[in-house]
């Protein structure tokens, strides 16, 4: 178990939901957490086994529908997962992670499935598989960066009123309504792999200052050299 000096990472149904490189979500924030002289320690927590409440920040991941469904069913039974968000941890879920946390979102046929109801948000099927690079100029208030990644899903995403788009697209669809992602309190939901923390290193920075406070700056010159790579790629010159 971890010690209680270390940052607490939990890294959520590896077996079930980790596609394009989300995993190296874990590894980022692992890099960045020990840069600055935090110690850290990651579970990973299998879908037989139960989510221990006593993490800092958790990650989840994306996947096909089936496992999705799997998954959203496990986690609503297991409770470890809003027993830790209502005690004060933060939460990275990408993909078919994020559609998991709203209310609801559409199974494989389209049939309504329900989520954990950890963020006002509402997933259906969408008319077309939305795939490829994204870019999208992140909200004020997380620092007014540009999020990059790569997205790959068929499910359109409504937001309530409880969350705030993390941003609004300039190329790609995210949400599907012209805004990527969400956030609210402590919790960051993203349709974007590749995977999100490495090309966005910003928003790593985000999830560890909310849990350990002001950080030290790092060297930033291969992720920078990857953001550049990536988004000129997609954004009109
Ligand atoms: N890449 C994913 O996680 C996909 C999530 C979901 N199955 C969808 O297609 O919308």
């Amino acid at each position: 178990m971890p010690s209680d000096s270390a940052l607490r990472l939990v890294w959520i149904y590896p077996d079930l939901l980790s596609t394009y490189g989300d995993q190296g979500n874990v590894l980022i924030l692992e890099q960045r957490a020990r840069k600055r002289g935090i110690p850290v320690e990651t579970v990973y927590v299998r879908s037989a086994d139960p989510v221990p409440d006593s993490g800092d920040i958790y990650l989840i991941g994306g996947g096909e529908d089936r496992p999705q469904i799997l998954a959203a069913e496990r986690l609503r039974r297991d409770g470890g997962l809003p027993r830790a968000l209502n005690g004060g941890a933060a939460l990275l879920a990408v993909c078919a992670g994020y559609q998991i946390m709203g209310t609801v979102f559409g199974g494989e046929e389209g049939q309504p499935v329900a989520g954990l109801g950890l963020l006002d948000i509402q997933s259906t099927r969408g008319p077309a598989r939305a795939v490829g690079e994204l870019a999208a100029e992140v909200d004020s208030g997380l620092g007014g960066h540009m999020l990059t990644g790569f997205e790959n899903h068929m499910g359109v995403t409504r937001l309530g009123p409880g969350v705030r788009p993390l941003s609004r697209t300039v190329v790609g669809t995210g949400n599907g309504d012209g805004t990527e992602g969400c956030h609210a309190g402590k919790i960051v939901g993203t349709y974007l792999h590749g995977p999100a923390l490495a090309r966005n290193p910003w928003l790593a920075d985000v999830l560890l200052s909310w849990t350990v406070g002001q950080l030290g700056p790092i060297d930033d010159t291969w992720y920078d050299r990857l953001r550049d790579e990536r988004l000129r790629a997609v954004l009109p010159r």
